[in-house]
């Protein structure tokens, strides 16, 4: 892997303990139709608060699987088998499921591929959204609607108040991909997964979403974004890490990795977006 040694997110505020610290992160996958095989095949990764590591890649990679695993959500034939996910002092890979469960939706919290699977079909937005920040005892029920139609104008949704009665076969793809960025970002988590969060949305919605998530990082939040366009990478990311059959390829400072790509497979993800590199 190339630059391993000098990868080290936000390394210039090295004297202060990471947020993220994965180190050497396998999961086996065991499957009753094919042989086994690592998804995520030694995953290694710095993450300080108030960075973004987008993480790149083409379909298959292991990018998803990668993240899940530190959310304790993996598919039932997926299992760590080795590694260390540390955050904020507490490694991910070993935590109890219910010391997990009370991190996961406060301290982190993740935007999924796909809004309408993310969320549930029987509740309105409101529950959606206020679950969490009641269920974790963040606010109470009062102060925890103010603050769900508070971060459904922040994703810039026109009717915060009137989306909040909504359940989510009424919103539009695009509706439902801020909503769930809403509930992502509620409870103001320290970590936050995003999942190709504007592959669905227009140009426009995307700008927005990127805008809000730069917002949330400059006040501290960190952010994985996992996603297979560089431009986006590009114009987020402080950091990359490049992905091909569960392993790293390369990783780096984003303008490092595109002006200087090491790998051939970096330079042929480049090659496939030759915007990226006239900037
Ligand atoms: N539920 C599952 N059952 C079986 N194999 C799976 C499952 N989920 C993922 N995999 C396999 O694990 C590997 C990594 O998948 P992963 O979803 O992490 O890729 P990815 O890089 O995120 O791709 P994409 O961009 O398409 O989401 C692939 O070989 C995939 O087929």
């Amino acid at each position: 892997m190339a630059r391993t040694d000098a990868f080290d997110v936000g390394s210039r505020m090295a004297e202060t303990t990471p947020l993220l610290e994965v180190r050497d992160l396998r999961v086996r996958f065991r499957l009753s139709h094919r042989p086994e095989f690592f998804a995520v095949d030694g995953l290694s990764y710095t993450l300080e608060r108030g960075r973004a590591l987008g993480i790149v890649g083409e379909s298959g990679s292991g990018k998803t699987i990668g993240v899940r695993a530190l959310m304790g959500l993996l598919p039932k034939a997926a299992q760590v088998v080795s590694g260390t996910a540390v955050f904020s002092g507490r490694d991910l890979v070993t935590l109890p499921a219910p010391a997990l469960r009370r991190i996961r939706g406060r301290d982190i919290c993740m935007v999924f591929q796909n809004a309408t699977e993310a969320m549930n079909p029987t509740l309105t937005i409101e529950r959606q959204l206020t679950e969490h920040l009641i269920w974790h005892g963040i606010c109470g029920r009062k102060e925890a609607r103010d603050r769900a139609i508070e971060a459904l104008g922040d994703v810039g949704l026109p009717d915060p108040a009137g989306t909040m009665r909504m359940y989510p076969f009424q919103l539009s793809g695009g509706m439902r991909q801020r909503a769930m960025i809403a509930m992502a970002t509620v409870t103001r988590p320290s970590l936050l997964i995003a999942d190709e969060p504007t592959t669905a949305v227009d140009v426009t919605v995307q700008r927005q979403i990127l805008d809000l998530l730069g917002r949330l990082k400059a006040d501290g939040m960190a952010i994985v974004m996992i996603t297979h366009d560089l431009g986006v990478a590009r114009s987020f990311c402080d950091d990359v890490t490049v992905m091909r059959y569960g392993q790293q390829v390369e990783s780096g400072a984003i303008a490092d990795v595109i002006d200087h790509p090491t790998h051939p497979y970096t330079r042929r993800l480049l090659e496939s977006t030759p915007e990226i590199r006239r900037g």
